[in-house]
């Protein structure tokens, strides 16, 4: 039986990257939690975090994964970088899939976002320092929610792909 993956991790991990491509190659359903907000507000992330705030956009990544857990499809579910922090969401992932959590080095995440503008948690920062803060304190959350950790830093994408489609 063919098993859904629900990918975790840091901004810049590759969860949405590696999820498109599997889920074309597989046949498989791809979800991101992301984009599925962005077209219920129709407006993009960091605008919904500018005009209506973090909090309502955490409510916003709950409600998303609540209305998942009701298809019957399987899928390859890519999630925002901070879905991991409430417990609820990690409950829910669980019961939509293997949750794969896809592990980089601040170092590795602060080279592939150096160029990106859509991310409104690194806006104005120095995105080196900002990410080795911000993923200090959500490490535990990443490693405790995952039932699998993969290693990312120094992987070509292939690699990676066969690594993860272990686990489909
Ligand atoms: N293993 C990798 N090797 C090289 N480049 C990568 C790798 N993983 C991701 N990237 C690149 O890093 C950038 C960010 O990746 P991606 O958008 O998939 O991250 P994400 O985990 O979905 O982030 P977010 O949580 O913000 O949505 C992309 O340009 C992607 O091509
Ligand atoms: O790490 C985070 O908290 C975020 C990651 C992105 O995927 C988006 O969900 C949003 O920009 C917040
Ligand atoms: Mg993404």
């Amino acid at each position: 039986m063919k098993n859904s993956i629900v990918l975790i991790g840091f901004m810049g991990s590759g969860k949405t990257t590696f999820g498109k491509i599997l889920s074309e190659r597989h046949h498989y359903q791809f979800m991101d939690t992301d984009d599925l907000i962005m077209k219920k507000e129709n407006m993009p992330i960091t605008e919904i975090f500018k005009t209506k705030g973090e909090d309502y956009f955490r409510q916003l990544e709950t409600d998303v994964l609540k209305e998942l857990t009701h298809k019957n499809d399987k899928m390859i579910l890519s999630t925002g970088g901070g879905m991991i922090l409430k417990q609820e969401n990690v409950a829910l992932m669980k019961s939509i899939g293997t949750v794969v959590y896809l592990k980089a080095s601040p170092h590795t995440l602060a080279n592939r976002l150096k160029n990106d503008t859509t991310r409104p948690l690194l806006k104005g920062k120095n995105k080196f320092l900002f990410i080795k803060d911000l993923l200090a304190k959500r490490k535990d959350y990443y490693e405790k929610g995952a039932d699998v950790i993969i290693k990312t830093d120094e992987k070509n994408i292939q690699d990676i792909l066969k690594e993860i489609e272990g686990y489909l």
